[in-house]
């Protein structure tokens, strides 16, 4: 047979690949404003209006069809990257050094080193370490005083993941990593992204911030003990002399990040969710005295919701409903077919779970706070619906300390306290770098007899 037809009755040339629709006809700057003022409903009107494929920009794609989401992130993922290769020298928010922004080889290196770390037999102490954190804090709130749910949240979170990941409470270091949080979260949500070489008030901040960010990182690994191969820390510190200290930096500066935001977001949209619902309230509150008299010897189910309880009902739903992880993306690298498109190498896939999560394909009355349905059905209606820590081999490394440490959390504050929400029509979510509560406030209202 002939490799080539003979001239003349050479076919006609292939049709060009049709492009996924999308608004203004995927004309970027048009849909960059309309993203700038309003990610979310953006991204949520491109789904409902153009489908499961939609084009932001020729060279910017949104999918929301959990098949495609699987497939770009677990079945064809030799087809993509997470951080393309213009993004690596300097990593999308800076820490171009640690595991998160590594690819390859490198990858893969820096992911088998931290795994140990966060494996689940390590996760035990983890509760403790919640449970006398909750303690701490809830004695300093008097009753009926009004709190600042997000700030309260993250003073948490920062003490819990510094005792898990670097074995003791962080001291100054910790206001230097949340200024270096907050900075990075005002320039991330910010809807108009100037270049980073020109000195806005914002970029000034953040390098200030990550200045003495890196000072205050340093000081926490000289001083820590060689002897710790446990901590996420301690294993960093055991490789110094093969590893240059700015990988060492980044690593820990993302760890610690990671940690602390999200999971402050994830608690703070939990007790909003269940501040809306206060029969999911009373069920969690059932569940914390279960979960303590079990605990203590005393009785009790150990949970009588089955694995995890209620308590884990309700964190999962609070990161379906409110996911801080809002979005996430990678790029191909060579022709990817999704959705029934042929997308070329070098473009950019947007997977929202703000999106997918709130899909009524997949989830029933999706806008609403509903942790029972964890019970019922147990599952989303597709595996791939529901990824509030991503999936395949670039998912969260530390989703099961997360989900441990939301679910001791919530316990141990409602076995203590009711939070009794203040103005909640006035929350609002931020899409930053995580999707952040703005506007919770709850009045404590302690529990009667409550056990320490
Ligand atoms: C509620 C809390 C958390 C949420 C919602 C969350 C979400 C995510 C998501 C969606 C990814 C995947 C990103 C992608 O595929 O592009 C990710 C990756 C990652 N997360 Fe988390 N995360 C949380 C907590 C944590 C904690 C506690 C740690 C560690 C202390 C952590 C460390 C990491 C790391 C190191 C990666 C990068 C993994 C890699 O690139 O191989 N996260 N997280």
């Amino acid at each position: 047979m002939a490799a080539h037809p003979p001239s003349g009755l050479s076919s006609p040339p292939p049709a060009p690949e049709p492009s996924p629709p999308g608004p203004h006809h995927a004309r970027g700057t048009a849909n960059a404003a309309d993203f700038g003022v309003d990610p979310l409903g953006f991204l949520t009107r491109c789904a409902r209006e153009y489908g499961d494929v939609v084009a932001l920009t020729p060279a910017n794609v949104l999918i929301v069809h959990p098949d495609d989401i699987g497939r770009a992130l677990v079945h064809r993922r030799g087809d993509v990257v997470k951080i393309s290769a213009e993004q690596r020298p300097r990593g999308p928010t800076g820490f171009p050094l640690a595991m998160m922004n590594s690819e390859g080889a490198s990858w893969e290196r820096k992911r088998s080193r931290l795994r140990p770390a966060f494996r689940s037999d390590r996760l035990e102490g983890l509760d403790t370490i919640a449970r006398e954190a909750v303690a701490r804090t809830v004695d300093r709130w008097s009753d009926g005083a009004t709190i600042d749910v997000h700030a309260e949240m993250s003073r948490l979170a920062m003490h819990i993941g510094a005792v898990h990941l670097a074995g003791r409470p962080l001291g100054a270091e910790a206001d230097a990593l949340a200024d270096a949080v907050a900075a990075i979260m005002r320039l991330t949500g910010s809807p108009i992204r100037l270049p980073g070489w020109l000195p806005s008030p914002t970029g000034i901040r953040l390098r200030r911030a990550l200045r003495a960010l890196d000072t205050a990182l340093a000081a926490l690994i000289e001083g820590h003990p060689a002897d710790d191969t446990v901590t996420a820390l301690g294993r960093l510190v055991a490789e110094r002399a093969d590893t240059p200290f700015a990988e060492i930096r980044d690593e820990l500066a993302t760890l610690l990040m990671s940690g602390y935001e999200t999971t402050a977001d994830a608690l703070t949209w939990l007790v909003h969710g269940l501040g809306g619902r206060p029969e999911a309230d009373a069920l969690l509150a059932a569940d914390a005295r279960d979960h303590g008299a079990a605990a203590s010897g005393a009785g009790g189910t150990g949970g009588a919701n089955g694995p995890g309880g209620y308590a884990a009902a309700a964190a999962k739903e609070a990161l379906r409903l409110y996911p801080p992880a809002w979005v996430i993306s990678r790029v191909a690298v060579r022709p990817i077919e999704l959705g029934g498109y042929r997308l070329a190498a070098g473009t950019t896939i947007g997977i929202s779970q703000w999106v997918t999560h709130r899909d009524e394909r997949w989830f029933d009355a999706p806008a609403e706070f509903r942790p029972e349905r964890w019970l019922r059905q147990g599952a989303p209606g597709h595996r791939y619906a529901y990824l509030p820590f991503g999936a395949g081999p670039r998912g969260c490394l530390g989703a099961s300390m997360a989900v441990r440490e939301i679910e001791a959390v919530a316990r141990a504050l409602r076995s203590r306290v009711r939070l009794e929400p203040v103005a909640p029509g006035q929350v609002r979510p931020r899409p930053a770098l995580a999707l952040q509560p703005c506007g919770v406030r709850a009045t404590v209202r302690r529990e009667r007899a409550a056990p320490r």
